[in-house]
């Protein structure tokens, strides 16, 4: 069984009271959504491999550390998934961005895939799956299955809020993916929204409500 972790850095969980705000308007909410996959970024690669690298500082020669030619991938959900992104890339600027398109059916609540592109070698990379939203799981988990069937072996998926049912469900189908969240929530309303939530994290992000 795949292990969750919920983050609970203090910065974190401040950010995500912000986020939580219906007051919080788009521009804040977008440069929240990007400061708190920063700092999840941080804490979900502290087990990076290291390998000692000699350098010159300006005074000596010393060893120090680099990261062990790990290779990344990030896979944003589209669309609320993008908002995640640049804070991903702001720590790890060489991991390769692959994208899946997904929405939620409003009625029946199953995914509809539109897209999918992944980077060439994404089977040769640690991959992060990006939803700020883990609600019935159908979506995490239909996306996940699209970049195995690619031939991906490593898969973590990071969410900023998740309802008991969306862990359950992607825990249940891909035993072997580890969840970073930022806050498991109580549970989801009788139209699939995550209850306390933030709302629609798309169209929160975007304006489009
Ligand atoms: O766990 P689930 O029940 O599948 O729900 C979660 C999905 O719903 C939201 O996307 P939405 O369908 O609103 O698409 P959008 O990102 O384009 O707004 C969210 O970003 C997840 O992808
Ligand atoms: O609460 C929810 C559930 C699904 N998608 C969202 O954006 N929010
Ligand atoms: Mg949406």
């Amino acid at each position: 069984m795949s292990s969750v972790y919920v983050m609970e850095h203090p910065l974190i969980q401040h950010k995500v009271g912000i986020l939580r705000n219906k007051e919080t308007g788009s521009k804040e909410f977008r440069e929240i959504v990007e400061e708190i996959s920063m700092l999840m970024c941080y804490e979900a690669t502290r087990n990076l491999p290291l390998r000692d690298v000699e350098v010159e500082t300006p005074v000596t020669k010393t060893k120090a550390k680099a990261i062990a030619g790990k290779k990344l991938g990030i896979v944003p959900i589209l669309r609320a998934g993008l908002g995640m992104v640049d804070g991903m890339l702001n720590l790890v600027p060489a991991a390769k961005v692959g994208h899946v398109g997904l929405y939620r059916d409003p009625e029946t609540l199953n995914p509809v895939e539109y897209y999918c592109k992944l980077p060439i070698d994404a089977d040769e990379r640690d991959i992060f799956v990006l939803d700020p939203m883990l609600a019935t799981g159908g979506s995490a988990s239909a996306a996940i299955q699209f970049i195995k069937d690619k031939g991906v072996k490593r898969i973590r998926l990071m969410c900023l809020l998740a309802a008991p049912e969306g862990v359950q469900r992607v825990q249940n189908e891909h035993p072997d993916v580890d969840i970073f969240l930022a806050a498991l929530d109580e549970k989801l309303n009788e139209h699939g929204y995550i209850v306390p939530g933030l709302g629609d994290a798309g169209d929160r992000l975007y304006g489009t409500k």
